[in-house]
């Protein structure tokens, strides 16, 4: 293909050479580049892909995509642009043949209920027989093929190369997880999603690598209802009229609190053995009765959500209500069977925003108490610890603060900040550094009717510690426990 049959949804200056050289792949990899490519430079968090240049030059690379100026000798073309995030974004989808054209693109974004919600909608979307792919924070599912995910939302490259292989793979729709870094750095321009759902919004991502404050946060988020053709969006969330300002596309509603497009009535809260649930009567554009093996209002939400998504695909209402039904996410409000005396359950709240809404729902179930075990994340918002704690320590009765993925920090001082919300509540509490040991200590002291939860971790098999993924999956971890004789003896 010609340089230029790449450059069709962007304005750019040839700078050196011609626009119309024969290019043979796209690349913003220099470890990638051979013979005959084109070679676009991203500036990142750990590098600048313009450094790359004489390297991937040497390499054979025929074209080089810029932002900045530069100076190459060499006999190769030089083509300048505004950002070269979006330039990579652009060409992939043009390199691709243009894949979201031919699937119908649902893009998923708000603080919480992405994953949750994506898996709901390819649930009841595969049971009518749309063949659907997904791409979020666990993995992306391609009909039989599962691969784990690094990212949320991946390198634009990446989102147009999985679009094209579900079209081939005879994919007819996507539901994706846009994350507002995925927004930031165009990791979805260069398409126009069909449909684009906002879910919610609270203050999080806030610090270095990710956003320099919540005007920026919220800013990326509402980007999405101007890159879709159609919006479906929760009216009860905060922040609600400031997300929707300059939005382009038409707008679909739901939630509990108003007279919306789909409305949640009569909720009622229940227990079923093995599972905690909620019901309700869905209003609105469809009206029907809705019973979800997940516990509370959050589920409401997700559902609602979903359901909106697939009224357009779907008036089928059994198969919406079976598929709803029995949708599991992993690691997401998981119960793990292990005692008849205490329900113990994996999930991945790791922000202020999802502990408390988790706590407050399972709260209502009247638990005899909630024990808490949870740390977080090392090089991620700071502001999470303080409020993590204070939130575990007022809502839970007993709080076990251990670590999570520490990253490049050291796990104690991650724990200290913790440590000073969880003090503020005032609530009762210890610190167990190992997690496992947090876990062993959370279950031997486990009374009859607690409900245990094991935040922040959910679907993640491996601890990050200083740039290494050690295996480390809870479930694992829990069954190694339960075999130790000093816990057979009291579940
Ligand atoms: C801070 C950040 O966003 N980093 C992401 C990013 O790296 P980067 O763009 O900064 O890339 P970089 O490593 O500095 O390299 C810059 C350029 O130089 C190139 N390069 C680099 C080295 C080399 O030898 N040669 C070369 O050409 C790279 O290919 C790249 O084009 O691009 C990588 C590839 O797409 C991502 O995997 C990586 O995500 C890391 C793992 C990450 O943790 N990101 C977080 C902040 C994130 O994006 N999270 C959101 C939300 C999560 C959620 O709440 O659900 C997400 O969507 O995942
Ligand atoms: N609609 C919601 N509102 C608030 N909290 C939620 C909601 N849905 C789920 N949660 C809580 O947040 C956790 C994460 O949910 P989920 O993975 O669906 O969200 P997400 O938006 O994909 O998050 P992430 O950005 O971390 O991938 C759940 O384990 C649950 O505790
Ligand atoms: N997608 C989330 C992952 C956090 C998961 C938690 N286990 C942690 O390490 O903090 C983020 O980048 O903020
Ligand atoms: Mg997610």
């Amino acid at each position: 293909m010609k340089l230029k049959d790449l450059l069709t949804k962007l304005e750019y200056k040839v700078v050196k050479g011609s626009d119309t050289i024969e290019v043979s792949h796209l690349q913003n990899d220099s470890r990638k580049v051979s013979d005959g490519d084109a070679f676009v430079c991203i500036k990142g968090a750990g590098f600048d892909g313009h450094e790359f240049i004489r390297d991937v030059v040497s390499k054979g690379a025929v074209a080089v995509v810029v932002m900045d100026d530069v100076e190459v000798d060499e006999d190769v073309t030089v083509v300048k642009v505004d950002d070269t995030r979006l330039a990579l974004a652009c060409m992939s989808a043009d390199y691709f043949g243009n894949p979201a054209e031919k699937l119908i693109t649902v893009g998923i974004t708000g603080t919480k209920g992405k994953t949750t919600t994506t898996y709901m909608v390819r649930s009841v979307l595969e049971s009518v027989g749309i063949k659907t792919g997904l791409i979020g924070t666990i993995e992306t599912i391609i009909g039989d093929e599962v691969t784990p995910a690094k990212n949320t939302t991946p390198e634009s490259y990446v989102v147009q190369e999985t679009f094209a292989k579900m079209v081939e793979q005879g994919c007819k729709c996507v539901v994706m997880e846009v994350s507002s870094q995925g927004l930031m750095l165009h990791r979805v321009s260069g398409f126009t999603f069909d449909y684009g759902i906002f879910t919610n919004i609270e203050p999080d991502h806030i610090g270095p690598n990710e956003h320099k404050d919540f005007d920026d946060y919220l800013h990326c988020k509402s980007m999405l209802l101007k890159q879709c053709k159609h919006g479906i969006v929760n009216m009860d969330a905060d922040f609600i009229d400031r997300v929707l300002e300059g939005h382009t596309c038409d707008i679909e509603t739901y939630g509990v609190n108003g007279n919306y497009d789909f409305k949640a009535q009569d909720i009622k809260l229940f227990t079923k053995p093995g599972c905690l649930c909620v019901s309700y009567d869905l209003k609105g554009k469809m009206d029907f009765p809705v019973e979800i093996h997940v516990p509370g209002m959050f589920s409401v939400y997700n559902s609602l959500c979903a359901i909106a998504i697939c009224s357009h695909f779907t008036e089928d209402v059994e198969k919406i209500q079976t598929a709803l039904e029995n949708v599991k996410v992993k690691g997401r409000v998981e119960i793990i069977p292990v005692s008849k005396r205490f329900t113990l359950m994996i999930d991945y709240a790791h922000n202020a925003m999802s502990l408390e809404s988790l706590l407050t729902s399972l709260k209502q179930y009247n638990p005899k108490r909630l024990v808490t075990v949870f740390g977080c994340g090392g090089n991620r918002s700071k502001e999470r610890r303080f409020e993590m704690g204070e939130v575990s320590s007022r809502l839970s009765d007993f709080t076990i603060v251990t670590s999570d993925n520490p990253r490049f920090e050291e796990p104690m001082d991650i724990i200290n900040d913790i440590l000073v919300g969880v003090k503020k509540a005032d609530g009762e509490y210890v610190t167990v550094p190992d997690r496992k040991d947090a876990i062993r200590y959370a279950i031997l002291n486990a009374k009859d009717g607690d409900v245990i939860i094991l935040a922040g971790k959910g679907h993640e098999d491996y601890q990050e510690i200083k740039g290494v993924k050690h295996p480390m999956d809870e479930r694992v971890l829990i069954k190694e426990i339960i075999e130790e004789d000093q816990v057979k003896a009291i579940l």
